[in-house]
């Protein structure tokens, strides 16, 4: 579904690469977290993707097209939603009514059960809607597009707790297995359980690119009272212990992916191997 071959890319010339010989794959069926220190290359890396920024050199392929050519047979496969947005002072039903037919599998009956969901009043105008309000309206648009490839910068920024459950119950809930969502986000407890791949960017590299089931065999997550012991791969002081990072023994935990995050951004060299 995503294949990027080599990529390159510079804002400008006078400017040294964002990204150098960049390759990776991403099938449909997966919903990919895209986490990234600020100004690690991740909302460039989108915009790449949905065809906003065009490759220095190298290619970027989505469904076999290139989508900075912009062809419509493509972009009414992509939605993407910014971090920023302008929403225009018309109604919900205005809004799905000059929109929606740029998507050929629009799924108005989904959309009525998603408003409803995140409980979104449809008497007013989008432009007054708080900004929390207006997030959750265009991920709900998002997904009754049926896209193939929904790409979310930042998506949980500005809901409220209960929304950010509502965010997850309706991510999983609405989606195709012939659908690819990328996530990229800071908020990495809000797509914990959620995401099943997890691509990890520093400096224009990506510094892990695995499935976390792949990582959840090899590695277990726990808090205790002690940091030390034979087996501890990385460690952080939390209030009442230590959350501690070891090989898989049982089978048993589900990833923690903020502390493997903190742990591989530290450089935390034990752990290289078990997640390369
Ligand atoms: N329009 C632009 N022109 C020049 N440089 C830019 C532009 N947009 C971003 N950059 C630079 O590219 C780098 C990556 O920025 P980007 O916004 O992709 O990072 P990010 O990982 O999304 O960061 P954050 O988590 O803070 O949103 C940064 O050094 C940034 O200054």
């Amino acid at each position: 579904m995503v294949s990027i071959k080599d990529l390159k890319f510079r804002y400008s010339k006078r400017q040294s690469p964002l990204f150098e010989e960049l390759s990776f794959e991403l099938p449909s069926g997966s919903i990919v977290g895209l986490l990234g220190k600020n100004g690690a290359g991740k909302t460039s890396l989108l915009k790449l993707m949905v065809g906003l920024l065009k490759p220095t050199e190298g290619s970027v392929r989505i469904l076999d097209q290139q989508p900075s050519a912009r062809q419509a047979s493509l972009l009414q496969e992509i939605y993407f939603l910014p971090e920023e947005f302008h929403q225009p002072s018309i109604s919900i039903r205005k809004f799905v009514k000059a929109n929606a037919g740029f998507y050929p599998r629009f799924d108005k009956e989904l959309l009525k059960r998603l408003l409803a969901d995140f409980e979104l009043p449809d008497n007013k105008q989008l432009n007054q809607f708080s900004y929390g309000q207006k997030k959750k309206f265009l991920i709900a648009f998002a997904l009754s597009t049926k896209c193939r490839l929904l790409v979310f910068d930042e998506p949980t920024n500005g809901l409220d707790i209960p929304s950010k459950a509502i965010f997850r119950r309706v991510m999983a809930g609405s989606l195709d297995e012939d659908q690819l969502v990328i996530i990229s986000t800071h908020q990495v407890r809000d797509v914990e359980n959620l995401i099943d791949r997890v691509l990890m960017l520093e400096q224009g590299k990506f510094i892990m690119q695995k499935d976390l089931h792949d990582i959840a065999s090899k590695l277990q997550f726990a808090t205790t009272s002690t940091p030390h012991g034979e087996n501890v791969l990385y460690h952080e002081m939390v209030p009442g212990g230590y959350k501690v990072i070891t090989p898989q023994t049982d089978g048993s935990s589900s990833v923690d992916i903020e502390l493997l995050f903190n742990a591989i951004s530290n450089g935390s060299e034990k752990l290289k191997e078990y997640v390369k």
